[in-house]
Protein backbone atom coordinates (compact mmCIF):
# COMPACT_ATOMS: atom_id res chain seq x y z
CA UNK A 1 0.00 0.00 0.00
CA UNK A 2 1.63 3.37 -0.86
CA UNK A 3 0.48 7.14 0.67
CA UNK A 4 -0.24 9.71 -1.28
CA UNK A 5 0.99 13.63 -0.82
CA UNK A 6 -2.46 14.59 -1.14
CA UNK A 7 -3.81 12.37 1.90
CA UNK A 8 -0.97 13.79 3.93
CA UNK A 9 -1.44 17.18 3.26
CA UNK A 10 -5.14 16.65 4.23
CA UNK A 11 -4.24 15.37 7.64
CA UNK A 12 -2.80 18.03 10.66
CA UNK A 13 -0.04 16.66 13.07
CA UNK A 14 -1.80 15.21 16.44
CA UNK A 15 0.28 14.77 19.92
CA UNK A 16 2.86 12.03 19.96
CA UNK A 17 3.21 10.34 23.36
CA UNK A 18 6.59 8.19 23.98
CA UNK A 19 4.17 5.06 23.93
CA UNK A 20 3.28 5.67 20.39
CA UNK A 21 5.01 3.41 18.46
CA UNK A 22 7.64 4.22 16.18
CA UNK A 23 6.82 3.98 12.20
CA UNK A 24 8.10 0.03 11.01
CA UNK A 25 10.72 -0.09 7.98
CA UNK A 26 7.47 -0.97 5.77
CA UNK A 27 5.01 2.10 6.94
CA UNK A 28 8.32 3.91 6.35
CA UNK A 29 9.16 2.90 2.97
CA UNK A 30 5.43 3.16 1.87
CA UNK A 31 4.83 7.01 3.23
CA UNK A 32 8.72 7.74 1.33
CA UNK A 33 6.37 7.62 -1.68
CA UNK A 34 4.31 10.43 -1.15
CA UNK A 35 7.37 12.55 -0.38
CA UNK A 36 10.07 11.37 -2.96
CA UNK A 37 12.55 14.43 -2.58
CA UNK A 38 13.12 13.16 1.19
CA UNK A 39 15.61 10.25 1.87
CA UNK A 40 16.14 8.19 5.07
CA UNK A 41 18.60 9.19 7.00
CA UNK A 42 21.63 6.40 8.41
CA UNK A 43 20.27 5.62 11.68
CA UNK A 44 16.58 4.97 9.93
CA UNK A 45 15.33 7.55 12.44
CA UNK A 46 14.75 11.12 10.38
CA UNK A 47 14.14 11.90 7.06
CA UNK A 48 16.02 14.66 5.04
CA UNK A 49 15.46 17.14 2.39
CA UNK A 50 18.53 19.25 1.12
CA UNK A 51 17.53 22.67 -0.91
CA UNK A 52 20.02 25.06 -2.58
CA UNK A 53 18.90 28.37 -2.47
CA UNK A 54 19.64 31.81 -4.65
CA UNK A 55 21.31 33.83 -1.47
CA UNK A 56 21.07 33.94 2.12
CA UNK A 57 17.90 35.73 2.15
CA UNK A 58 16.27 33.40 -0.14
CA UNK A 59 17.09 30.65 2.46
CA UNK A 60 16.21 32.44 5.36
CA UNK A 61 12.83 33.65 4.10
CA UNK A 62 11.80 29.80 3.10
CA UNK A 63 13.24 29.04 6.54
CA UNK A 64 10.81 31.47 8.04
CA UNK A 65 7.43 29.98 6.18
CA UNK A 66 8.90 26.68 7.28
CA UNK A 67 9.19 27.63 11.11
CA UNK A 68 5.15 29.21 10.71
CA UNK A 69 4.18 25.64 9.63
CA UNK A 70 6.11 24.00 12.42
CA UNK A 71 3.90 26.17 14.94
CA UNK A 72 0.93 25.76 13.51
CA UNK A 73 1.38 21.72 13.35
CA UNK A 74 3.45 21.90 16.60
CA UNK A 75 5.92 19.31 14.96
CA UNK A 76 9.72 20.76 14.48
CA UNK A 77 12.12 19.91 12.05
CA UNK A 78 15.55 20.35 12.78
CA UNK A 79 17.09 22.99 10.40
CA UNK A 80 20.70 23.21 9.25
CA UNK A 81 21.81 26.33 7.03
CA UNK A 82 25.34 25.73 5.40
CA UNK A 83 27.68 27.67 3.21
CA UNK A 84 24.86 30.83 3.29
CA UNK A 85 22.39 29.28 0.75
CA UNK A 86 22.84 25.63 1.55
CA UNK A 87 19.31 23.77 3.49
CA UNK A 88 18.91 20.90 4.99
CA UNK A 89 16.04 19.87 6.78
CA UNK A 90 15.28 17.19 9.22
CA UNK A 91 12.17 15.70 10.74
CA UNK A 92 11.76 12.55 13.05
CA UNK A 93 9.42 12.58 16.27
CA UNK A 94 11.75 13.67 19.27
CA UNK A 95 8.79 12.26 22.29
CA UNK A 96 9.64 8.66 20.46
CA UNK A 97 12.70 8.68 19.19
CA UNK A 98 11.33 7.64 15.41
CA UNK A 99 9.63 8.15 12.51
CA UNK A 100 5.68 8.80 13.02
CA UNK A 101 2.66 9.84 10.32
CA UNK A 102 3.70 13.70 11.81
CA UNK A 103 7.06 13.26 10.07
CA UNK A 104 5.97 12.51 7.21
CA UNK A 105 2.37 15.12 7.04
CA UNK A 106 4.97 18.35 7.92
CA UNK A 107 7.32 16.88 5.10
CA UNK A 108 4.51 17.13 2.60
CA UNK A 109 3.46 20.06 3.66
CA UNK A 110 7.12 21.62 3.46
CA UNK A 111 6.90 20.49 0.11
CA UNK A 112 4.10 22.50 -1.24
CA UNK A 113 5.68 25.70 0.50
CA UNK A 114 6.97 28.29 -2.32
CA UNK A 115 10.08 28.92 -2.74
C1 LIG B 1 3.70 19.63 23.26
C2 LIG B 1 4.26 19.66 21.86
O1 LIG B 1 3.23 19.40 20.93
C3 LIG B 1 5.30 18.55 21.72
O2 LIG B 1 6.37 18.79 22.59
C4 LIG B 1 5.82 18.50 20.28
C5 LIG B 1 6.55 19.76 19.88
N1 LIG B 1 7.22 19.56 18.59
C6 LIG B 1 7.73 18.35 18.27
N2 LIG B 1 8.51 18.20 17.19
C7 LIG B 1 9.08 17.01 16.90
N3 LIG B 1 9.86 16.88 15.79
N4 LIG B 1 8.89 15.95 17.69
C8 LIG B 1 8.13 15.98 18.79
O3 LIG B 1 7.98 14.95 19.49
C9 LIG B 1 7.47 17.21 19.10
N5 LIG B 1 6.65 17.32 20.15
Amino acid sequence: MSVSAAELTAKKCTACEGDTPAFTKDQITEHLTAVPEWKLTEDGKSIRRKYKFKDFVTAMAFLQKVAVLAEEEEHHPDLHLTGYKNVAIELSTHAIGGLSANDFIVAAKIDKLPV
